[in-house]
């Protein structure tokens, strides 16, 4: 046994890469990753592992090396590098010359004859002149497993020796590309210790193809996780289309789950031109299942092969051609963050940045979204990263580790979401889409607003649902005098929210349970179907009014301006507004459009009849005490009996601060301050506009003022006063607010201890002050 395995071990050995030019895959193992690159090494490992990996031979980056030494270009190649990479022009002009350079220079003899003598075999051994992928694999000295995903080219369909020769110099000059030059000046990678190896290997032509998660990458569950779509794999790496989601069971490989997504492209391999071309997917392809069951199964179990030899989860691109399976790279799903760290990589550069909304630091895989289709990209642990979210968005923001968004201030559906999920969150970064890449390993921190390049550390795992709610529980609860409180928005952060040991909900957000059914309240309406339209919202209420019983619930009325409602399933109707913050959206709305208002009370007479009496109900974006008295009328039309429920007003326009009076004369139990409304509206900074962002002050003296004049205006009246907009999760202001003599604050459910702290020392300094006066 031993002998054999000697035996075996020498006889590699006499094949050994070292100094060839050109190398057969098959002789390749991970040790040489310095001439071959992360990617040829891989696929060498793969194919003695007997795994189906289509044939092929590597370029080294021996051959790279002698082509710019013998060449004699070598130092003027160094010297056009040296370039000011923050100076966009001339990083172009440092690499638009470096590749010229590298395309000019014609390949020593030597490396191209056996580039052409390799080709010759490989074409003989497969019976014809065939069609190859040229595929960077970019390699660092002393630096063997060094990452350099993605920034180097790959150059598929070639065919012919002489195109083959060209795009291997391709791929040469690609090592010299714009962000590639910049990555390695940021990460501190001298230009002289990086090299390329190509890969040449045989064209697989998909018919279907995907990815591969041979773990949960998160949760750690023991399942595989596939994505398949037609044609070839670009379009699921690239994202260019929703793939098919198969879940298999490691152990038994039983097929879990199956989500069969419409596939609306795939990219072909055009046989004339020889170019990938993305076109659609016929019809009655559309919806089937891309993967047989069995195949689904058989490409499992080469998953587990690929883990077993690797002894590491791992992320693998296959192809089937002709029923045949083929796997075309594989690596490691967290460690390779954990080596990038290791190795500087992730520098901690800061790469983007925007308003830290949802704390927390994580790292994870960056999934571009570009529209709702796309959501099965992201996996557990994923970076969600997409111009703005959507309610029904929900779901894969659970999924992710972190959220970032192009657009949005702190009160964003992102924001908002993010905080109750307890998802770090940046957002407003205006470029994220652009600038982040999919694929990339990012770190998030939610606290700073700060997205950086790489894995800082171990990725945290995302933390369990126990281990999230026990995070925000604490340990001792100081008791204030002021009730602290707690916002909600999703009836899924119920428990989490009752973890904080808040005093109540002083929010909960109607529209994000509308929003959530992504279908148009009209559409229920207008559909017959009222019914179960009530319903959804009594379910939802009821699961944030049960998880605080007896404590109060604020229950907002709907107040989601058009802007929202269009993107619903049936909001096709919604009127295009100028200024949708200024338009049709609160009480106004409802007011209006009494039929859903009417649906509203009447899931709120459901939940009163059904005993909650701890439901309070609230009017959003008030401004008139006509308004609040036609809304009374209403309810009382509905059955509700006023009397015996508190109704409220929200405080967020200066006008209905200016004549609180009025409002308190017509009759309402409590005030709550909207000061993300109310700052934008005294002030005039639409707060979704990022260009005015730095004008968003909610500190800003004439909001205090208009803060304050209600709340001794309320407290005179014995009207309760609360805050549920972003600013009561400020502990500086809850500091404030506390000295005015507010009633209550309610604050996201991550600011919940830090607010209460601050409520507590408050309180203890005023009686505290009072005590020594009354000493002196
Ligand atoms: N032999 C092949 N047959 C068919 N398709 C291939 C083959 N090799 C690569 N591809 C396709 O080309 C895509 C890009 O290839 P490759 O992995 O070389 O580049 P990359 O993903 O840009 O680089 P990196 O892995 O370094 O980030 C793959 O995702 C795969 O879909
Ligand atoms: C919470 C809210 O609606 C606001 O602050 O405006
Ligand atoms: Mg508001």
């Amino acid at each position: 046994m031993i002998v054999a395995a000697k035996t075996k071990s020498v006889s590699k050995e006499a094949v050994r890469p070292s100094n060839r030019l050109v190398v057969w895959l098959e002789d390749v193992r991970n040790s040489d990753i310095p001439i071959v690159g992360g990617k040829g090494a891989s696929l060498g490992e793969m194919i003695n592992a007997e795994l189906p990996v289509p044939r092929g031979f590597v370029v080294t980056a021996q051959a790279f090396r002698e082509f710019i030494e013998v060449t004699g270009i070598m130092d003027r190649l160094f010297k056009m590098l040296e370039v000011n990479v923050d100076d966009p022009k001339a990083l172009d002009r440092a690499s638009a010359d470096a590749k010229k350079l590298i395309m000019d220079t014609p390949m020593p003899k030597n490396i191209e004859k056996a580039i052409r003598d390799y080709y010759a075999t490989l074409c003989k051994r497969e019976g014809e002149e065939v069609y190859v992928a040229a595929r960077s694999s970019a390699t660092a000295e002393d630096l063997p497993e060094a990452s350099f995903a993605g920034q180097q080219e790959t150059f598929l369909n070639v065919k012919g020796a002489d195109d083959l020769v060209r795009d291997v110099q391709k791929c040469w000059a690609s090592l010299y590309g714009a962000r590639a030059i910049y990555y390695r000046v940021e990460q501190k990678f001298p230009h002289e210790q990086v090299s390329i190896a190509v890969v040449v290997q045989k064209m697989v032509d998909a018919e279907e193809a995907g990815v591969m998660f041979t773990n949960h990458m998160t949760t750690g569950e023991d399942v595989t996780i596939i994505e398949a779509a037609w044609g070839l794999g670009e379009s699921v790496v690239s994202g260019a289309v929703s793939p098919d989601t198969y879940l298999v069971d490691n152990k038994t490989f039983e097929i879990r789950q199956k989500k069969i997504a419409t596939k609306q492209t795939m990219i072909t391999r055009d046989k004339k031109s020889r170019k990938s071309k993305q076109i659609a997917v016929p019809e009655a392809k559309k919806n089937v299942q891309v993967l047989p069951d069995d195949v689904i199964v058989k490409l499992a179990k080469l998953g587990q092969i690929v883990l077993d030899h690797y002894g590491k989860p791992q992320d693998i691109e296959w192809a089937v051609k002709d029923g045949e399976l083929y796997l075309l790279q594989s690596r490691p799903i967290t460690t390779i963050q954990k080596r990038e760290a290791k190795e500087g990589l992730a520098s901690g550069e800061v790469i983007l940045e925007g308003l830290g909304a949802s704390p927390g630091v994580v790292s994870g895989t960056v999934k571009i979204i570009h529209g709702r289709d796309e959501l099965d990209k992201v996996l557990e642990g994923d970076i969600l990263v997409t111009k703005m979210t959507e309610p029904d968005m929900v779901p894969a923001m659970k999924r992710s580790a972190a959220i970032v968004t192009d657009e949005g201030g702190m009160t964003c559906h992102a924001a908002i979401v993010s905080r109750e999920l307890g998802t770090p969150a940046v957002v407003g970064t205006r470029e994220a889409t652009r600038l982040l890449k999919d694929g990339q390993m990012v770190t998030v921190d939610g606290q700073k607003g700060h997205v950086l390049l790489g894995a800082l550390k171990t990725t945290e795992e995302k933390p369990s649902e126990e281990a999230k709610v026990t995070a925000v529980a604490v340990a001792t609860k100081p008791i204030t005098a002021t009730e602290v409180k707690v916002n909600v928005s999703i009836p899924e952060a119920a428990e989490r929210a009752k973890a904080t040991m808040a005093d109540g909900v002083g929010l909960l957000r109607i529209e994000h349970m509308i929003l959530g059914l992504n279908t148009h309240p009209q559409v229920y309406i207008k559909g017959g179907r009222s019914d179960e339209y009530v319903n959804e919202l009594v379910k939802g209420i009821r699961t944030v009014a049960d998880a605080f019983y007896p404590k109060p619930v604020w229950v907002r009325t709907l107040d989601a301006p058009t802007d929202e409602f269009r993107a619903m399933k049936g909001g096709e109707g919604e009127p295009y507004e100028h200024n949708p913050m200024l338009g049709m959206r609160g009480i106004r709305r409802d007011l209006r459009e009494t039929e859903h208002f009417k649906l509203e009370m009447a899931a709120f007479k459901k939940l009163f009849d059904l005993g909650y009496d701890n439901i309070g109900i609230m009017l959003p974006l008030v401004q008139h005490p006509v308004e609040l008295k036609r809304a009374k009328q209403m309810m009382l039309e509905c059955g509700i009996d006023i009397e015996k429920v508190d109704v409220g007003i929200m405080v967020e326009i200066p006008a209905s601060a200016l004549i609180i009076d009025d409002f308190i004369k017509e009759g309402i139990d409590f005030v709550s301050f909207g000061t993300n409304d109310l700052t934008q509206y005294t002030l005039a900074v639409d707060r979704n506009n990022e260009l005015v962002a730095d004008l968003y002050n909610e500190l800003h003296p004439a909001v205090l003022k208009l803060i304050e004049y209600v709340i001794e205006r309320c407290n005179k009246a014995g009207v309760k006063t609360s805050i549920c907009g972003q600013a009561g999760s400020r502990p500086e202001v809850a500091r404030r607010l506390v000295g005015m003599g507010i009633t209550s604050i309610s604050a996201n459910i991550d600011a919940v201890e830090a607010v209460r702290e601050m409520v507590a020392r408050t309180e203890h300094e005023i009686i505290l002050d009072a005590a020594r006066k009354r000493v002196v």
